[in-house]
């Protein structure tokens, strides 16, 4: 077993650090040889190494979730209950080696990776039981001397593409739907952040999943990604990610006809009513702007302030952000990590240069303060307008633009002025306003005087170009399970019934 000394050591449990895939219950290197090198976005130090599998590597994980899928599917609904609560167990216990890992390949500070543990656990949970639960219906029958009704099946192979922002929630939210829904699972994580995913593997092999029902799967991202689309015994993709990406993986997936469920890109508009506490809307703002360090597809990405309460918005925004501080993940006191790598920073950088040459004002941002390469400083702009790139693009960085109006209609109307459609906020105490924000916004979830909006009973996803589908609450599993109707004729008795 290769182990990184330093990460090794910094776990209670250092088996959870593991550098190869996991296919058909076995840890596995690349045969042809490749390797990549994982990288801590806080120090730029080399954290540890993952193989790139094969084409025929990632077939026969193909191959295994197929043989596993029928004593899987075979078992009852309680059966596998009991091993996703086995695996639930398991995370919360290893709570803090899964929060170490998860800072040391995304940077976010360790109390919000703790978060995530338990956010990511929490859905395994809700899906172990929300497995018993899927119902199938009794049709009143139209057809003499018939019984009609549904029953609920496992969709099979099931392929997830995750991204690295949360390493490990955005995994459990699939796979423990899948998995509850009787399917099994090849996940590939993101190349920034594979270890999360293999520390779960780990820990369900612990648990006793049988092998074959959870595998990570780890190579060039297309490469791995066109052969799992192009199977045809894989019969759902369930990717969370970049709106670019999703379109590709949904082209790839016609062929083969597969139920896919799009997790991508949000633009969230921010909006705050001129009734107001200023302080008040403007803390929740900065909440909902800087976690994790802005490269969230909830973050607030366009801060849009009555004209009556915006200066002093901005007054208080500054001076909250002031507040924030930056470093390693690893260190106390810290509120924003690094990005994920340069190429972050510098698109950070290009969205500020934009929007400051068509006119914005910067109020607050100095590069010049940040404590390492990949590390952006939290910047305010003023005067944000919709030619710029920062309206239009997720700047997925620690850049907050305010943009004041003058009343409900304009302010619609620019919310809604993006292909994305993922989540929405509104900040007044006005009931009409509200109800009518709320029902004008072309947005998938709209959080009123909250900046919480997630969890497992919450139907998570967005409309236009933020994706298709719902995970989590008590649709999240039905991604996983055709509807099978069946009409059992000729019974003689039924009829009338
Ligand atoms: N809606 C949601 O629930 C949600 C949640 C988290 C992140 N996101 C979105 O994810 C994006 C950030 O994550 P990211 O940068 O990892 O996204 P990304 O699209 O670059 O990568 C996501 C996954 O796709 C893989 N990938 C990359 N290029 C690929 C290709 N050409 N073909 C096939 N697979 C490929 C990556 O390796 C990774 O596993 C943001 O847009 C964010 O809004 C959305
Ligand atoms: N914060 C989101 C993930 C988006 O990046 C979530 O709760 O799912």
């Amino acid at each position: 077993m290769k182990l990184s000394r330093t990460l090794s050591t910094m776990l209670d449990d250092p088996r959870l650090f593991r550098q190869y895939a996991y296919v058909d219950g076995k840890w596995t290197h690349g045969d042809g040889g490749r390797e990549e090198a994982v990288i801590d976005p806080a120090t730029g130090e080399v954290i540890g190494h993952i193989p790139w599998l094969e084409a025929d590597q990632i077939r026969a994980a193909v191959d295994a979730a197929e043989g596993a899928f029928v004593h899987w599917r075979a078992l009852r609904a309680d059966e596998r209950c009991e091993r996703l609560l086995a695996w639930y167990d398991l995370l919360q216990a290893n709570r803090e080696d899964l929060a170490t890992i998860m800072t040391l390949e995304q940077g976010k500070p360790l109390p919000d990776a703790r978060g995530e543990v338990e956010y990511g656990a929490s859905f395994v949970r809700w899906f172990a039981e929300e497995g018993k639960r899927t119902f199938g219906e009794t049709i009143p029958s139209h057809i003499p001397n018939a019984a009609l009704g549904t029953i609920k099946e496992p969709v099979g192979i099931a392929a997830l593409i995750t991204p690295w922002n949360f390493p490990l929630a955005m995994i459990t939210r699939k796979a423990a739907a899948a998995m509850a829904a009787g399917c099994p699972v090849i996940v590939k994580p993101a190349g920034e952040t594979p270890f999360s995913a293999l520390a779960l593997a780990e820990l369900a092999e612990r648990a006793g999943i049988p092998a074959g029902i959870f595998n990570v799967v780890l190579g060039e991202p297309a490469e791995v990604s066109k052969i799992l689309c192009f199977d045809d015994r894989v019969k759902a993709l369930s990717f969370t990610g970049s709106t670019r990406v999703g379109r590709l993986l949904l082209e790839q997936s016609a062929n083969t006809v597969k139920r896919v469920s799009l997790e991508l890109g949000g633009n969230a508009p921010f909006i705050v009513g001129p009734d107001m506490d200023p302080k008040e809307a403007a803390f929740a703002a900065v909440a909902a702007k800087f976690q994790t360090a802005g490269q969230d597809c909830l973050a607030a990405d366009r801060i849009l302030v009555h004209e009556s309460i915006h200066d002093e918005f901005v007054e208080h925004f500054a001076e909250r952000m002031a507040a924030l501080t930056v470093g390693n993940g690893l260190e106390s006191e810290i509120d924003l990590g690094p990005l994920i790598h340069r190429q972050a920073v510098e698109k950070a950088a290009a969205i500020v240069d934009d929007a400051l040459a068509k006119g914005a004002t910067l109020v607050a941002g100095d590069q010049s303060l940040a404590p390492g390469e990949n590390f952006f400083m939290p910047t305010l702009l003023t005067g944000v307008t919709h030619d710029m790139k920062i309206w239009h693009e997720e700047s997925f960085a620690p850049v907050a633009g305010i943009t004041a109006y003058a009343n409900d209609d304009q302010v619609i109307e620019m919310a809604n002025d993006t292909e994305y459609g993922l989540a929405a906020y509104i900040y007044t105490h006005d009931i009409r306003r509200i109800w009518k924000i709320m029902r004008a916004l072309e947005f998938g979830m709209v959080s009123v005087n909250s900046v919480k909006m997630t969890g497992p009973p919450v139907p998570f996803g967005g409309v236009k170009h933020s994706g298709l589908g719902r995970e989590g609450g008590i649709t999240g599993i039905d991604e996983y399970l055709e509807t099978k109707y069946y009409c059992l004729g000729a019974l003689g008795s039924v009829s009338g019934s």
